[in-house]
């Protein structure tokens, strides 16, 4: 501990404790919008099960080849494979001894903890050096929640640690500890994401789980390809704690408690969430609720006291109950029919039943609600998928203005909206005054190097906080006058 309270020193950072939150993570200096307060890489990490395989080393889909002793790992050549040895041979030598069954059904939870005991061995036996920053006592820090769990997860962790068990072979193996890990797991560990937020596998990183939460954090996690980089988004000053946030910010006020509690067994009292019951309602009604019935009115809805149905705090209009139980059965039923093409990749159908989706919740929904944000983001996907790059834009226009509503002005997701908008913008742009069709990749090709569009001039400090890659927001900014 005091190693790691030297090594944050030198860094602006020290760890402190409170009574309600545990251990917490304090600045001793002031840090700017954009800097970086701390790095981590990650104590272990593994790649998520998807259908296409990614390299263990670097996280990489394509052109990949299988470990061939124990046929679990790809490696995309031999720089990771070498870099992932000294791990991987122990792992190897355990999954090796695996029934082909048992070898199919090695979920990534199970890998990742394997990979922290035969981390912790490794340290142990000096093959692995321990730094400040990378040792299995922080591990043994952490937060577990054991007490708070419910009797149906412990018997699941129980089972879990089991297959530890089995697979490690280790005589001195401890079942209850090895559960308790994988509780510490659910609450401390990351899911690791690209510059574009899709989700590549999971990691521990043990400083950074000190952070604590806050639904209106002041810095944000980000990956550059497995470690962890904490940004500040606004001026943090000396002695202020380090909030990051570690659910979807974009839910209402009851929604985001309830997910807090749920996984990480407290009652969140950030700003966000201290706003006083009205204040609460109303952003229920607009997130979750009703539309007024009158087209140009933006009220929201509340139900009215003798629940006949739901009033607009606007201009007082009433809709009855059984007119939004009727739209709801539609938009659900088209929904998940909506959702089973999307599954199978049939985008054609896919965009027209979602398109009826939008047209039923722009009649049933508040123009801010999350649900109606949610069916414009389908659709972005959607027709980029079938290189609309048109009718992209226009989707991807319409989200930006709900995105500003329910992220903070610096976040990641807002950041990666203007930057896609940039790109589709550009898209557009040369698909106008180059002859002949492009192929997907040429297009996003030519987005990202070329400075020619109009669409870059959105606002790019806010990718800075997004894309890992800063070089080539830095070739942006040198060709541009924003
Ligand atoms: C990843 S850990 C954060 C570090 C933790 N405080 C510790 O002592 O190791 C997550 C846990 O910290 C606590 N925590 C995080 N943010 C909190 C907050 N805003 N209010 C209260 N407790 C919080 C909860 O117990 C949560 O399960």
């Amino acid at each position: 501990m005091e190693d790691l309270q030297r090594t944050l020193a030198l860094t602006g950072l020290t760890i402190s404790t409170t009574p309600e939150k545990g251990r917490c993570l304090i600045s001793t200096r002031n840090f700017l919008p954009g800097e970086v307060i701390i790095t981590q890489e990650p104590y272990v990490c593994v790649p998520n099960n998807s259908s296409e395989p990614k390299c263990d080393g670097c996280f990489k889909s394509g052109n990949l080849k299988k470990c061939s002793a124990c046929q679990v790992p790809w490696y995309c050549g031999s720089t990771c494979q070498k870099s992932e040895w000294k791990l991987h041979r122990l792992e190897c030598q355990a999954i090796a001894g695996l029934s082909k069954e048992r070898r199919k059904s090695l979920t990534p939870s199970l890998r990742l903890m394997v990979r922290l005991y035969l981390k912790r061995k490794l340290q142990n036996d000096r093959v692995l050096q321990t730094t400040a920053m990378d040792n299995y006592n922080l591990v043994e820090a952490l937060v577990d929640h054991m007490s708070d769990i419910e009797e149906k997860q412990l018997v699941l962790y129980a089972q879990m640690a089991n297959l530890v068990n089995l697979i490690l072979a280790w005589p001195e193996s401890n079942i209850k500890e090895i559960a308790q890990n994988f509780s510490k797991l659910a609450c401390n560990a990351h899911t690791i994401c690209d510059g574009e937020l899709r989700p590549l596998g999971t990691g521990l990183y043990p400083v950074i789980s000190i952070i604590n939460h806050s639904c209106s954090p002041n810095a944000i996690l980000v990956f550059e390809r497995q470690r962890a980089v904490i940004r500040a988004v606004e001026v943090i000053p000396q002695g202020t704690e380090v909030f990051i946030s570690y659910i979807e910010t974009a839910e209402s006020t009851t929604t985001r408690q309830k997910a807090l509690k749920e996984q990480y067994f407290f009652t969140c009292s950030c700003p966000s969430c201290r706003k006083g019951i009205y204040m609460e309602v109303q952003e229920s009604a607009i997130l979750e609720g009703y539309r007024c019935k009158a087209d140009k009115c933006t009220g929201f809805l509340l139900r009215d006291p003798d629940d006949e149905g739901f009033v607009c705090q606007t201009c007082g209009l009433v809709r009855s109950k059984e007119e939004i139980l009727n739209i709801s059965t539609d938009v659900k039923q088209m929904e998940d029919k909506a959702s089973k093409f999307l599954s199978s990749g049939n985008y054609l159908e896919a965009s027209v039943m979602y398109r009826n989706v939008e047209q039923l919740q722009l009649k049933l929904c508040h123009p801010f609600s999350i649900n109606l944000m949610r069916t414009k983001e389908s659709l972005l996907k959607i027709l980029m998928e079938l290189e609309d790059w048109k009718g992209a834009l226009t989707y991807c226009r319409y989200v930006l203005p709900a995105y500003q509503r329910v992220y903070p002005e610096i976040h990641p997701l807002v950041g990666l909206q203007y930057y896609t908008c940039g790109k589709l913008e550009c898209a557009s742009v040369l698909l106008k005054t180059t002859p002949g069709k492009l192929s997907t990749k040429q297009i996003w090709f030519i987005c990202i190097t070329s400075p020619a569009s109009s669409g870059l001039t959105y606002r790019l400090t806010n990718v800075c906080y997004v894309v890992s890659d800063i070089s080539c927001v830095e070739r942006y900014y040198s060709h541009l006058v924003i």
